[in-house]
């Protein structure tokens, strides 16, 4: 029987910490591949002589040689700058698109079949970077930003209430910048909506909070932006994949008429499972949610102008 086989594109602060959250869950063999040298395989090596004491069998091999990343199942792309204080992920965008773009053709050269989760800056620019790159279908590429986003809101309104953080269910719309759109008319909180738990100026404090969860760990660390959530997030996307869970979560997706728009990256709900983005999920929006879902789409398209 065939193990699963995950790539990590980049072995920085994200992609060595998707590899330990792959190796802990088991979810397959991990090959951790960086340009820089040493890097993948210290830390490769370092993470599978943890298998004895934490009893995974992962088999984890760092390298700098895309050859070795053959026949993979799921491959998560990281690689790039990260922000600093100061700076948008609009920013990165210069830098990170031309990397994109690179380790996308190196990647599907040797894995044809595989699906494709991005991470990379600005998220939903890369994604499509990577899905025009790799002439794959739209439901074989897609980005992170709705679980890391949602994440952030669940984790303040679950403290806010001092309840259980997995009581707290939410979904994150648009692009992953500062105008996306968490979404408090469909947030529960044990099946209980929010809105009858917090006062909305309490709830509107949090979605700001959410909006500027990614500049707010970044503004703390200094050298570089989050990475412990955003790792768990995109390997529950992964782990989704390789299970074929069939979930329904926030990712960033190739939209074609879904609400209304197309031949764009945005965040929406939608099935995950052994095809990917099986089904985005269309939900009726209210006047103001779909002015400002628009808003963070036009966002986006911004961004992909720059990018010719
Ligand atoms: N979509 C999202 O929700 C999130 C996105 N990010 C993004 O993920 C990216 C990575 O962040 P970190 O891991 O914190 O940065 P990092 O600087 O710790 O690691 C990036 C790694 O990419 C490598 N790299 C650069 N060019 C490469 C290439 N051509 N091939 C292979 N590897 C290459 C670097 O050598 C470095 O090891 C950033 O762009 C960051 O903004 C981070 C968190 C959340
Ligand atoms: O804020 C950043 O630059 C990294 C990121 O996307 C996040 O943590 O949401």
């Amino acid at each position: 029987m065939k193990r699963n086989k995950i790539t990590i594109v980049g072995a920085g602060n994200v992609g060595a910490t998707c590899a330990h959250w792959a190796a802990a869950k088991e979810l397959g063999d991990i090959v951790l591949i960086d340009v820089a040298e040493g890097i993948p395989q210290g830390k490769a090596l370092d993470l599978m002589e943890a298998a004895p004491v934490e009893g995974y069998d992962s088999i984890i091999i760092g390298t700098n040689d895309f050859a070795d990343t053959a026949d993979s199942d799921v491959v998560v792309i990281t690689a790039g700058m990260a922000r600093k204080p100061g700076m948008s992920r609009d920013d990165l965008l210069n830098i990170n698109a031309g990397i994109v773009r690179n380790v996308t053709e190196q990647v599907v050269k040797y894995s044809p079949n595989a699906y494709l989760l991005v991470v990379t800056n600005p998220v939903d620019v890369s994604a499509y970077i990577a899905y025009k790159a790799s002439g794959f279908p739209a439901n074989r590429v897609f980005g992170l930003s709705g679980v890391l986003d949602s994440a952030r809101f669940r984790t303040f309104i679950a403290r806010e209430l001092n309840v259980s953080f997995e009581d707290v269910t939410s979904f994150v719309l648009g692009g992953h910048g500062d105008d996306m759109v968490p979404m408090v008319r469909y947030t529960y909180v044990g099946g209980i909506p929010v809105e009858k738990l917090i006062p909305a100026d309490r709830l509107s404090a949090m979605v700001d909070r959410a909006r500027k969860g990614g500049a707010e760990i970044v503004n703390y660390l200094k050298t570089g932006s989050a990475y412990y959530a955003p790792s768990a997030s995109v390997m529950q996307m992964a782990e989704c994949i390789l299970k074929d869970k069939k979930r329904i979560l926030p990712v960033s997706a190739y939209l074609q008429g879904e609400y209304g728009e197309s031949d764009v990256f945005s965040g929406v709900p939608a099935i995950i499972g052994g095809n990917g983005v099986e089904k985005i999920i269309e939900l009726d929006l209210d006047e103001t949610e779909i002015t400002a879902l628009r808003n963070s789409i036009n966002s986006v398209r911004t961004n992909m102008a720059k990018i010719g």
